[in-house]
């Protein structure tokens, strides 16, 4: 069974007045059936990692580079990130697949530094409007899979998150059996590549446009092990029905 998770992703929203959210997290969720993982800018994740200490919510970065220290002006590499206490990192969101052009072994090599410095890597996975109206998301998203996951891959060390880049910060969700059709497609994968234990075990993310008001919904789809989740991560009031929803799916 793959571990239910509700991840937030914050990307480049919040400044040190934001840590109040997660203060609020921490004390409506000390104990939790699920992983909850907060992914704040990266100015913030050392004191988040301090603030959510011995709780409930793991701290996660956005992006981390593929080496590990060198003239790389304004990067952060993955054995940075966890010295400040982060566990995960987000790699190859489709924000930054399109604007820095980061191709699937771009993907993949930054998933090996991550799992290299002790961190779980959220792979992003997602094809575009376009390719879904061409019928070709399994194609895409089949690519992207073989591309971006590295060898050898665990449930410690990858979840896979599936986000239409259509669906992101639109509104617009897939249909319950669009995400059930994708998920299956992702579980099978992976257990062809990694066989069926370790295939089972690797958590799957749905993400784009989750809310308090449709996660009970996406999170009854099998295969759908948890969510990630922009806009509606940001307030505590928000992201707390998704947690559990989550709990209770
Ligand atoms: O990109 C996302 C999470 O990584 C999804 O963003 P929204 O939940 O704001 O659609």
């Amino acid at each position: 069974m793959a571990k239910k998770i509700a991840a937030g992703n914050w990307k480049m929203n919040g400044t040190s007045a934001s840590l109040s959210e997660l203060e609020t997290l921490t004390k409506s969720h000390s104990t939790c059936d699920c992983a909850i993982v907060i992914c704040p800018p990266a100015p913030l994740l050392f004191r988040a990692a301090n603030l959510t200490q011995d709780s409930a919510i793991n701290i996660g970065a956005q992006d981390c580079h593929t080496d590990q220290s060198g003239a790389f002006t304004g990067d952060v590499a993955a054995h940075m990130i966890a010295d400040t206490g982060a566990s995960y990192v987000i790699v190859g969101h489709s924000e930054r697949r399109e604007a820095y052009a980061e191709r699937n072994r771009d993907v993949r090599n930054k998933a090996e530094a991550a799992r290299d410095a002790g961190l779980t890597a959220i792979v992003c996975l997602g094809e575009s409007l376009e390719d879904r109206e061409a019928d070709n998301t399994l194609d895409i998203i089949g690519g992207q899979l073989a591309g971006s996951v590295p060898n050898g891959a665990t449930a410690d060390t990858v979840v896979i998150a599936y986000e239409p880049i259509w669906a992101i910060g639109t509104g617009k969700v897939p249909t319950l059996d669009q995400i059930i059709q994708v998920h299956d497609f992702i579980r099978g994968e992976l257990c062809a590549r990694f066989g069926t234990e370790t295939g089972n075990q690797i958590s799957l993310l749905y993400g784009g446009s989750v809310k308090a008001s449709n996660a009970a919904e996406i999170f009854k789809a099998k295969n759908v092990d948890g969510a990630l989740v922009g806009g509606a991560s940001l307030q505590a009031s928000d992201f707390s029905p998704i947690i559990d929803a989550l709990n209770t799916a």
